[in-house]
């Protein structure tokens, strides 16, 4: 597994092993040891699975704590453009984010700490997006900030994604307050 850190601080790209033969090809897509080794003291309690189609738009979410959750993230099948945006107050980087193809043909995981905000928009159909999580599903601590918020300026590549109702209605960064 190569680990490759990003612009803000804790978000790491990981690069798995490919294995290819005349069947197919083989990957761990998840090793406790290499977190171990590389430090990354995560202990992941839930995977989730999503389906969605072709200009579909999830996030940007997240927990707030005690019930905050770290992630990693791929896609099983298809592509997505992945996004994370860092809502801890005293970071440098407060504001900022990041963005990166995941795919079925590259493989790569984004590694996410507690104190991101994080969404994607679905650029195949029928895109299988995994995840693993730190802290289970805790419903009443859901946050989330609007996914076009022009403070932000993610250029998500589209303006008319496909979107929950639920998502529609998070608010701007402006008027949103960061538990972290
Ligand atoms: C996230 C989640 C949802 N649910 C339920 C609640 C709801 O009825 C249904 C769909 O939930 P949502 O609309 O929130 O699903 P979705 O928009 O896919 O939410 C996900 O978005 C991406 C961007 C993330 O980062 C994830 O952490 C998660 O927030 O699934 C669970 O039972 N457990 C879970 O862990």
């Amino acid at each position: 597994m190569q680990i490759t850190p990003t612009p803000l601080e804790g978000v790491l790209i990981f690069e798995p092993r490919v294995f290819h033969d005349s069947r197919g090809y083989f990957l761990e897509s998840f090793n406790k040891k290499v977190l171990k080794e590389n430090n990354l003291a995560f202990d992941f309690v839930q995977d989730n699975q999503s389906l969605s189609q072709q200009n579909t738009l999830r996030g940007l979410h997240f927990q707030a704590p005690p019930y905050a959750q770290a992630k990693l993230v791929r896609v099983a099948r298809g592509a997505v453009l992945d996004v994370v945006v860092d809502i801890r107050k005293t970071s440098p980087t407060y504001g900022k984010h990041f963005s990166i193809v995941l795919s079925d043909e590259n493989n790569l995981q984004l590694l996410i700490p507690e104190g991101f905000a994080h969404g994607f928009l679905v650029i195949e159909n029928n895109t299988v997006f995994v995840y693993k999580c730190s802290q289970y599903y805790h419903k009443e601590s859901e946050g989330g900030i609007f996914w076009a918020d022009k403070h932000l300026a993610i250029d998500w590549g589209t303006d008319n994604p496909i979107v929950s109702e639920k998502d529609q209605l998070l608010p701007q960064f402006d008027s949103f307050e960061s538990p972290f």
